[in-house]
Formats: C-alpha cells, sequence, structure tokens
C-alpha cells in the first residue's frame, strides 16, 4: 500500500509544472493556429477606379477601371469593368451647338455614377483626351473647339468625380498610350517579354508603335519615345498620321475621284448597284481635303459603285506619297518608319473591319485576302444588303472601300510582307479590357506602372503564416521532447522507488 501511495506522488506528469506547460503548450498552437486561418481567410476585395472618356473623331466611349483598392501602390492588375458607348457623334461635331457635346456624355456619366460605389466617388479621377476629330477642329477653328471643351468640362464637373480635366491628346500620345495598353493587358512590360507593336485605325487618324532594334529615335526624334517600365527601357517608335483613318482617308479617296468636279463618280470601293446623291460642300467639309475643292462643281454628285477591288487599290494608293523620302527608309509621306519588328496587335476599325470581312485569321495568305475582297467588292449591293439585314447601312455601304483600304495601309503604307502579315492579330479586346489608348493613358496619369520593378517580399503571405505555424509546431515537439526525463516509464509493472 504504501510503495503504491510512493509512485503515485512520484509521477512526473502529475507535477503542477507540467500541467502548466502542457497547457501553455496547447493554448500557443491554438492560438497559432487559429491566427494562421484568420490571417489567410478571403478578405471581401475592396477595389479603386478611374474613369476615361475617349472622344473620337467617330464617337465618344466611357471606360471604368477597376484595381485592388489595398494594392495601388503599383502592383494591383487595372482591369476595364465598364464600356459605355455615347450616343451621337464624337464632340467634334458639335462645333456649332457645344452644349449638346456636354449633354451627349451625361448618360454615360450616369450609368458610371452606379457603377462606382458612392464612398469611392469623389476620389475617383474622371479623364477626357479627345483625339484626330477634336484635333482637326482644333486646326480649323480653334475658338470652336475651346467652346465644346467649356462644354464639356461644364457637364462633367457636375458629377461626384475627381475631374482631371479634358485635353486633346498628340498623335504620338495617342499611339504610345495604345502600345502600353496592348503590352500591358499582355502581361509583356512586368514580365520583360518581347513586346507587341500597336495598330490603331480610328475615324480621322491612324497610328502605329512599335519597338525595333534599330530605332534608338536618332533618325527621327519627333518618333520616338522612351519608357522606363518594371526597370526597363524602351524606346519606342510611334507615328500617327492624321487624315489617315478611315473616314479621312474615305474623304481623301471620294476626292481623288471628284478632281474635276464631275456630276457622277464611278467609284470601285463600292458595290455595283450602289447609288447615292452626296453633296459636294459635306465631301469637302474637313481640313483633311478641303484645300482640294474642285472650283464650280454642281450642288452634288452621283456616287455610284463599280466593285472592283484592283481598281479601288489603284485610287487608294493615290492618297499616298511614296515618292519622297529623305530617310533611310520611309513608309509613305516622307515619314520615316524603322524595319518592322515583332508581333502586332491591330484594333479599333482593324478590327471592326477585317471582323466583319471574316478575315481576322491572318494565316489566310495575303493573296487569299485580296482575292476574297475582290469577290465581296463585286457582290452586288442588294445581295450584300440581303445578307446582312441588322447591319447599319454606312457600314455596309464601305466594307469594300474599308477592307481594301486596311490592306492598302499594311501592305503599301507600312510594308507589311506576305512573310510577316501573320505576325499581326486583330484584337478588340484583351482580358476583357478594350485594345485602345484610354487604358495606357490612366495607368501613366496615375502612376500605376511603375518605373523600377516593384520589390516583392522573398516568401507571399499565405507561405510565410503556413512556415511560422510549422516552425512552432516542431519546437512545441520539441519541447515535450525535452521533457521526457519528466515522462512516466511504459511499464506493464509500476515502477517501485
Ligand atoms: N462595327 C463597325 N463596323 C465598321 N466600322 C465601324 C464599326 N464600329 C465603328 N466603326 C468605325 O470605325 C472607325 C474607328 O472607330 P473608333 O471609335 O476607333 O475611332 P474614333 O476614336 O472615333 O476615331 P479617332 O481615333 O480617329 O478620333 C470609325 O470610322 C467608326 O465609325
Amino acid at each position: 500500500m504504501s510503495a503504491q501511495r510512493d509512485m503515485k506522488e512520484k509521477n512526473p506528469w502529475h507535477t503542477p509544472v507540467t500541467i502548466i506547460f502542457s497547457v501553455i503548450g496547447v493554448i500557443a498552437i491554438v492560438a497559432l493556429v487559429t491566427v494562421a486561418v484568420l490571417q489567410n481567410r478571403p478578405l471581401p476585395q475592396k477595389y479603386k477606379y478611374g474613369i476615361v472618356l475617349d472622344a473620337g473623331s467617330s464617337h465618344t466611349a466611357l471606360y471604368i477601371y477597376e484595381w485592388p483598392a489595398e494594392k495601388d501602390n503599383n502592383t494591383g492588375r487595372v482591369e476595364q469593368t465598364l464600356s459605355c458607348k455615347v450616343d451621337g457623334p464624337g464632340i467634334s461635331s458639335y462645333a456649332s451647338a457645344p452644349w449638346k457635346a456636354g449633354k451627349s456624355l451625361t448618360k454615360c456619366l450616369e450609368q458610371a455614377r452606379q457603377k462606382v460605389p458612392v464612398k469611392r466617388h469623389s476620389e475617383t479621377p474622371l479623364y477626357l483626351g479627345a483625339t484626330a476629330g477634336m484635333r482637326l477642329l482644333n486646326l480649323e477653328d480653334s475658338s470652336a473647339s475651346t467652346k465644346v471643351f467649356q462644354a464639356v468640362e461644364e457637364a462633367l464637373q457636375k458629377f461626384p468625380f475627381s475631374f482631371q480635366g479634358a485635353r486633346i491628346l498628340s498623335g504620338q500620345e495617342e499611339g504610345a498610350f495604345g502600345w502600353v495598353t496592348v503590352n500591358y493587358l499582355d502581361d509583356r512590360l512586368e514580365q520583360n517579354l518581347q513586346t507587341r507593336g500597336a495598330l490603331d485605325l480610328g475615324g480621322a487618324s491612324t497610328q502605329i508603335s512599335f519597338v525595333s532594334d534599330n530605332f534608338d529615335g536618332s533618325d527621327s526624334p519627333d518618333n520616338a519615345v522612351a519608357f522606363r517600365l518594371y526597370g526597363n527601357d524602351y524606346n519606342l517608335y510611334t507615328h500617327s498620321f492624321l487624315c489617315y483613318g478611315k473616314d479621312q482617308a474615305l474623304r481623301k479617296t471620294l476626292a481623288q475621284q471628284t478632281k474635276s468636279g464631275p456630276g457622277t463618280i464611278l467609284d470601285p470601293c463600292f458595290h455595283p448597284g450602289y447609288t447615292e446623291t452626296k453633296n459636294y460642300s459635306v465631301l469637302y467639309d474637313s481640313p483633311c481635303v478641303s484645300d482640294r475643292k474642285p472650283q464650280g462643281a454642281p450642288a452634288t454628285f452621283n456616287h455610284t459603285g463599280k466593285g472592283n477591288f484592283s481598281r479601288c487599290q489603284e485610287v487608294v494608293k493615290r492618297i499616298f506619297n511614296f515618292t519622297e523620302c529623305k530617310y533611310s527608309q520611309c513608309s509613305f509621306n516622307e515619314v520615316f518608319q524603322p524595319r518592322l519588328q515583332g508581333p502586332f496587335g491591330a484594333f479599333s476599325a482593324y478590327y471592326f473591319v477585317m471582323n466583319f470581312l471574316n478575315l481576322t485569321d491572318t494565316s489566310i495568305p495575303l493573296e487569299v485576302v485580296t482575292e476574297r475582297l475582290s469577290r465581296y467588292c463585286a457582290t452586288p449591293w442588294n445581295q450584300v444588303k440581303e445578307q446582312h439585314p441588322g447591319v447599319k447601312l454606312k457600314y455596309l455601304a464601305e466594307y469594300c472601300f474599308s477592307g481594301t483600304y486596311i490592306v492598302t495601309l499594311l501592305t503599301k503604307g507600312y510594308n507589311f510582307t506576305s512573310e510577316n502579315y501573320p505576325n499581326i492579330k486583330f484584337i478588340k479586346k484583351i482580358k476583357g479590357s478594350d485594345a485602345g489608348w484610354t487604358l495606357g493613358y490612366m495607368l501613366n496619369l496615375t502612376n500605376m506602372i511603375p518605373a523600377e520593378a516593384p520589390d516583392s517580399p522573398p516568401l507571399p503571405y499565405a507561405g510565410y503564416v503556413s512556415i511560422v505555424t510549422v516552425i512552432a509546431l516542431l519546437l512545441f515537439v520539441l519541447f515535450i521532447f525535452s521533457l521526457r526525463p519528466l515522462w512516466p516509464r511504459c511499464s506493464k509493472h509500476p515502477q517501485i522507488i
């Protein structure tokens, strides 16, 4: 009896110190695991927003971008969360009634007001950038352009966002920001991959931007834009051709054919059977063609389609000047262009037109592209209308011209060949965001792309918490083992001391 009492008294597990240590150890483990679980549980994501209005020559569009609020120190991914097409024409068309330009924007801004959470309204930057339509209006009548901007600014200031101003982008900015957008969305900048050139075809201007090894800007400083992004230097070649957007190029092509002011023009770029009476003053109402207006022409002319691709291409080629070049190499109109290099993304009207014509697949050889275009242009207008009942008639009538213009601009203008044509990808969106200058513009103005690569911690946060937990558990197990001398002997026979 007394031996048994002795044994009970000496059992070290029953000493208060051991019990306290064990309880503390268990509490420590529970605390560690709780902290790790709490730290890693998914939190409701909070976003920040930015709004850009693209006031183009043919129309205005509003884009809202969002990015994770806690990561706005240059690491969060910016994505497009809403796009809204403003009803009516571009703001430059409201020169005679500027207030209407402001009013036209309100519907899309109302949508933006609904989309952005109220508590973010006042901190959300709102930008308006105008492109070639306003560039032309500014050239033609700068006071009209100022009045349009005043009306637009007045309208935008009525909304609760942080309005950052409305301005005309230079052609160089439009080209460069389009290039930034495409390469940012493709993750080519952050990962330092080969960049993609950007081909943008608007209504009034067209841009080409790419990085070429044999371009450092010295040949033609006006075409050079230097960037340092995520720790890498880029020497971008960019050029914007004012009056070479699809609508102004069509005017130029018509102007070529109406030089002497005829009553009828037989136009190979329109379908056979197409015939419309058009106004000379409307056709020549643009600085891109106004100096060529024929003297003593009648008020109207009859625009009749002949549907002939190769003759259309001949007429289109005449709007380019290929004869003069003071540099080692040029695209057209005496503009320097280095050797084409790398993949290209072609967006805006490049995409709209080639998508309609089922020609976005650039593995289709160029000869086949021209064969298909020839067949399409030769299709009678009535048949075209029957086959595409839902398509806007203005676009439908012009696809033969637009397709011919695109192929001519790419091959004769920029010198794409059968070999490098497949390097072009016709794109509308990349990962849900529209390709265009707006995202690049906002990223630049909000400093969302750092010049240097951000320092990243050696471990992601979840990894860090997991490692701390595992090490703590190991330490606890070691601690328990260190108490081994105090462990009871595992013997069937009670140990008698
Ligand atoms: N579905 C479509 N089919 C054919 N053409 C289209 C379609 N949608 C738009 N377009 C035309 O494509 C052209 C380019 O449109 P986009 O909106 O990119 O130009 P913009 O911004 O108005 O012009 P710019 O950049 O020169 O100021 C315009 O002429 C427009 O009318």
